[in-house]
């Protein structure tokens, strides 16, 4: 029998995505199956989830799950195995998972997903005939509850479920006040600081980090850096007292979506062996951002626009970086402020810097296969993606030396040079200084095509399947199930 785990996740490819988790989250079962692991995922029944999975069965009812009335259904896409949690109280709602369409969070989502953990717990601890699960597997705050109500409340009275807890982004943490708690319908006992008592309120993910059997996050640089307050964020203490129980494993990408050869939102596939058809999605992009045609090096950006990514000192870039003979396109959704000052910094530069705001996905693939270089100076990065996504289309990444973004690209120094591994560029700190003599190296290497299109070429021969980090995946459930037995 393979081992059966409950993957507990707020967004998955290809249901719903509002970042990062989503890739991680509906790729890792793939990955797992290879290792004879069979992993359902629970999600929220969002709209567009809901949609997808048309005319489900339903497995068990709740008449008042934190409240509301919900139901659980069951549902085949592709390969993933779901579990649906519909409870159109909390789910059913135009916006995206977190927020209204007008960006602001729901006011209620400590109740929504501590619901959606008190749902997974139910499930992991025998509530629904049928369904019996050897490990819980939660992925950030919004699944933590999971740990708190297994620990604290759980349906049976059978031994608990061993469990591992998955950080993506520490910054995101779920602290909420502590009149909440009564709402959370946890015993008395759970308000400790062994529980989910966090300074003076409730937090999602410190409830986490705490129970959880096993704590990950998504690359071993970050798994040391959140020891220290700089990258902590206040949790750095409990991240430490849990010693050799956090663990880091590096993210891999789904090379069946991303993958140059066939990926169908390119205007021309290509490999490693005919990098020349790239020319031809470079002239797509250049179309698309009204940008002038030229074979000079093109950047592209696409993320998130906040301070976590330094996107906020790109603006100042925008000179040095077209100055150099650069260009960019970039593509992104955020905060305002930056918006504001890109748009002023487009403006100086027409023809030379385009952009593009909104969350487009194929648009995404077109960058990747058309740009020459993508920047990444993120100010934190627990692993990191696009930079992964850029090695397997031959774009360049240009990134800070932080997290995953340290662990995923071989900087282009001399000895990586003679030695003929480099994959891209690294630089330290995020600001003007370091971020512009970055883009100047990038040029500088550009400039030299043999060099250049070995360092592309190294790119897209390394290895960011999910094979390996599956394995690291298998090996713990296999430790921890071991352990309980
Ligand atoms: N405007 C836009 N249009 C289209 N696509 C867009 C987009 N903006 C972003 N994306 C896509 O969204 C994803 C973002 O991935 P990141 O790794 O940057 O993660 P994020 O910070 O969201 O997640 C967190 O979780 C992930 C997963 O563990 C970690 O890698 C990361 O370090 C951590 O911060 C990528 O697939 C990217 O292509």
């Amino acid at each position: 029998m393979p081992l059966k785990v409950l993957s507990v996740a707020s967004e998955a490819v290809p249901l719903v995505k509002t970042g990062g988790l989503a890739d991680v989250a509906g790729a890792l079962p793939a990955a797992l199956d290879q290792q004879g692991i069979a992993v359902t995922t629970l999600l929220p029944g969002y709209p567009a989830v809901g949609a997808a999975i048309g005319k489900a069965k339903r497995l068990h009812k709740w008449d008042a799950l934190l409240g509301e009335p919900a139901q659980l259904l069951s549902a085949k896409i592709g390969a993933h195995d779901l579990l649906v949690l519909d409870a159109p109280g909390f789910f059913a709602r135009d916006g995206n998972p977190y927020s209204d369409s007008a960006g602001k969070d729901w006011d209620d989502n400590w109740r929504r997903f501590a619901a959606f953990g008190r749902a997974a717990a139910d499930i992991a601890s025998g509530a629904v005939k049928k369904l019996s699960f050897d490990l819980v597997h939660a992925h950030d705050w919004q699944a933590a509850m999971a740990l708190a109500y297994l620990r604290f409340a759980p349906f049976g009275s059978g031994p608990p479920v061993p469990s591992v807890m998955t950080i993506h982004n520490m910054a995101f943490q779920g602290w909420y006040d502590r009149k909440i708690f009564g709402g959370l319908e946890l015993p008395k006992k759970a308000w400790s600081i062994e529980g989910v008592e966090t300074y003076g309120g409730v937090g999602f993910l410190k409830s986490g980090l705490q129970l959880a059997d096993m704590v990950t996050t998504v690359s071993p640089t970050y798994a040391r850096e959140i020891v220290r307050s700089e990258f902590g964020m206040g949790l750095e203490g409990l991240v430490a007292s849990r010693g050799d129980r956090v663990r880091g494993i590096v993210n891999g990408i789904d090379t069946k979506e991303w993958d140059p050869q066939s990926d169908p939102a390119l205007a021309a596939n290509y490999t490693a062996r005919s990098l020349s058809k790239r020319k031809a999605n470079k002239r797509a992009l250049e179309e698309h951002f009204g940008l002038e045609k030229s074979d000079g090096p093109l950047f592209i950006m696409v993320t998130r626009l906040t301070w976590q990514k330094g996107a906020d000192v790109i603006p100042e870039v925008l000179d040095h970086l077209v100055g150099n003979g650069g260009r960019l396109a970039l593509l992104g959704s955020g905060d305002a402020e930056i918006v504001d000052a890109l748009k002023a910094g487009a403006a100086r530069h027409p023809g030379k810097v385009g952009l593009h705001f909104g969350y487009d996905e194929a648009l995404s693939h077109q960058m990747q296969g058309g740009g020459d270089a993508i920047l990444v100076p993120s100010r934190f990065e627990p692993c990191g993606l696009t930079q992964l996504y850029g090695l397997a289309y031959g774009c360049v990444p240009v990134v800070s030396r932080t997290g995953g973004l340290s662990d995923t690209v071989i900087d282009a120094n001399p000895a990586a040079l003679a030695a003929g591994v480099a994959t891209g560029v690294q630089f330290d700190g995020v600001h003007y200084h370091a971020l512009a003599s970055a883009i100047s190296r990038t040029v500088e290497l550009y400039r030299q095509p043999k060099l250049w299109q070995k360092i592309q070429r190294n790119g897209m021969g390394a290895d960011f399947s999910w094979a390996r980090s599956g394995a690291e995946y298998a090996a713990i459930y296999r430790q921890l199930t071991g352990e309980k037995a």
